[in-house]
């Protein structure tokens, strides 16, 4: 049923629009289907939100279709879920290639070398128009959509194209780079045409929007504002096409209450895992999908180089690394995963024994109850990215140790630096730092230890994903 503009009359008032469902569809030996709950930094930090907006998602359920197969609908704690179909090809053209093996690495410093294919961008532009006639499709009239990450830049023009009436918002989820960077890109002013579509660009620090505002200067001869940005406040303008879009900076954060929560009643099994590991002296813990960008080689290499100078003891320390697969049939992945496997066995034949690697390393993801007992059971975590947006690991850690104990080691390169100047900062790329800050974190006093993290466990149960939703959506609508 139609409303008299011929937009859906029981469309949803507010529409979320991100690569992923909330969910991971599943397919049992039986043939039936199953969905359940996926892992992911931007699935943590919206379910909270949306089940109390009752609202509806756009996304893609992470399965490839068979061609001719209907999609189900489901709807899951209370959010009305509208799957976008992705072929196979399409799974490798837009979401492996163009997403993650393209734009990822041109986002992320150019860790690796982006690839770039007319044909991967093909795809992009038709997956995009895909996802905006979907939600052209779930919106009310006059509904607010909130379009996420760097899968969908397309999206808020596309979409300002079928539906006028809507208010459309967009948010990075991952660094936005210096213009130099940006420029390499063959189709550069699509995509920053592509965002401009937006009434609101959100990113998560003041220096991805004031990149963002330098780039239309330079790519597309707009006019901005030039003042500093601050986190939730002090907005940029970019006048384009006759409207004006807001630019501003949003750090994200968690659904800090409800992990302090589910993480104190995991105390038993946090001493539990403890004594399974020996009861080590020094317990680290890494948890991270497996990608280049996390650092996760660093951390191996600098607990080896620990070890050889006798700075840490292996028969009293134990390192957990938590892994979960991503993105597995990308060269760059494949890669990563080879070289960590690799330095596991290294430093385990090194200075283990056969009873006690000082290493123990999974590669698969693990419940969200015991994720939080690790979290509880750990004296440092290792956040060590070379480069990340905001890195929620490290804020449900903090969030956890409303004990106090424990320590947050924190590459300077994540966005989550920038709120958390009372973790252990280190510089992944200066290994003698690496070295210094994980001893520090290790063996400094436990008063010390207490005293920063007091302070940092304070700082993320304030500003929480409420802050970081509520933040958005009030200067969406104008209301900041
Ligand atoms: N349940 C569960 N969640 C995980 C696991 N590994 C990572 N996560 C979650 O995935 C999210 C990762 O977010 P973030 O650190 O921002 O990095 P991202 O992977 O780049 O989005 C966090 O909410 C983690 O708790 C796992 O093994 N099990
Ligand atoms: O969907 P995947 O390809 O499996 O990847 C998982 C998510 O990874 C990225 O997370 C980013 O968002 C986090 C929340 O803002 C942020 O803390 C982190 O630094 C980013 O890397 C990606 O941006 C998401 O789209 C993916 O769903």
């Amino acid at each position: 049923m139609s409303a008299p503009g011929g937009h859906p009359a029981a469309g949803a008032d507010f529409v979320v629009v991100a690569n992923r469902l909330p969910v991971d569809k599943r397919i049992l030996p039986d043939g039936t289907n199953i969905w359940k709950r996926a892992p992911g930094g931007l699935v943590t930090a919206l379910t909270p939100t949306l089940a109390t907006h009752s609202g509806a998602w756009v996304g893609w359920s992470g399965r490839p279709s068979t061609p001719g197969e209907p999609e189900d609908a489901p709807d899951i704690e209370g959010i009305d879920l509208h799957p976008v179909s992705l072929s196979a090809d399409e799974v490798a053209d837009y979401y492996e290639g163009f997403s993650n093996a393209t734009l990822w690495p041109l986002y992320h410093d150019l860790l690796v070398k982006p690839v770039f294919r007319h044909d991967w961008w093909d795809a992009y532009v038709r997956v995009n128009r895909r996802f905006a006639e979907k939600t052209s499709e779930a919106a009310a009239e006059g509904a607010t959509v909130w379009v996420h990450d760097y899968q969908l830049q397309l999206v808020p023009a596309m979409l300002r194209e079928l539906r006028p009436d809507l208010r459309i918002g967009f948010f990075l989820h991952i660094p936005f780079p210096p213009p130099e960077l940006f420029s390499q890109l063959p189709w550069r002013t699509e995509l920053a045409e592509g965002l401009l579509g937006a009434d609101l660009l959100g990113f998560h620090l003041p220096g991805g929007a004031e990149n963002f505002l330098t780039l239309a200067r330079r790519v597309l001869d707009a006019e901005t504002s030039r003042g500093p940005i601050g986190a939730r406040e002090c907005f940029g303008t970019v006048e384009y096409d006759g409207r004006t879009v807001t630019v501003g900076s949003f750090p994200i954060s968690i659904d800090s209450a409800n992990v302090a929560a589910e993480a104190a009643s995991a105390q038993e099994r946090a001493s539990q895992i403890r004594a399974e590991l020996g009861d080590p002296e020094v317990l680290l813990l890494g948890v991270d999908r497996l990608d280049y960008t996390k650092g996760i080689d660093i951390r191996l290499a600098g607990l080896e180089r620990l070890f050889a100078d006798g700075r840490l003891d292996p028969a009293k320390t134990v390192m957990v690394q938590l892994a979960s697969p991503s993105r597995e049939r990308v060269d760059s992945y494949i890669e990563i995963r080879n070289r960590i496997e690799q330095m596991v066995g290294h430093i385990n034949g090194k200075y283990g024994t056969v009873a006690r690697p000082p290493v123990r390393y999974l590669l698969q993801p693990v419940p969200r109850d015991e994720l939080l007992a690790y979290f509880r059971a750990a004296d440092v975590m290792l956040v060590t990215p070379l480069r990340d947006g905001m890195n929620l690991v490290a804020k449900e850690y903090l969030a956890s140790r409303d004990d106090l104990g424990g320590a947050l080691v924190l590459s300077e390169f994540t966005g989550a630096a920038a709120e958390l100047s009372e973790a252990y900062l280190l510089n992944p790329y200066d290994d003698s730092n690496v070295d210094d800050v994980i001893e520090a974190a290790a063996t400094d006093p436990a008063d010390d230890r207490r005293a920063r993290m007091r302070v940092l466990h304070d700082q993320v149960m304030t500003n929480d994903v409420e802050l970081w939703a509520g933040s958005f959506l009030r200067t969406l609508a104008g209301d900041a």
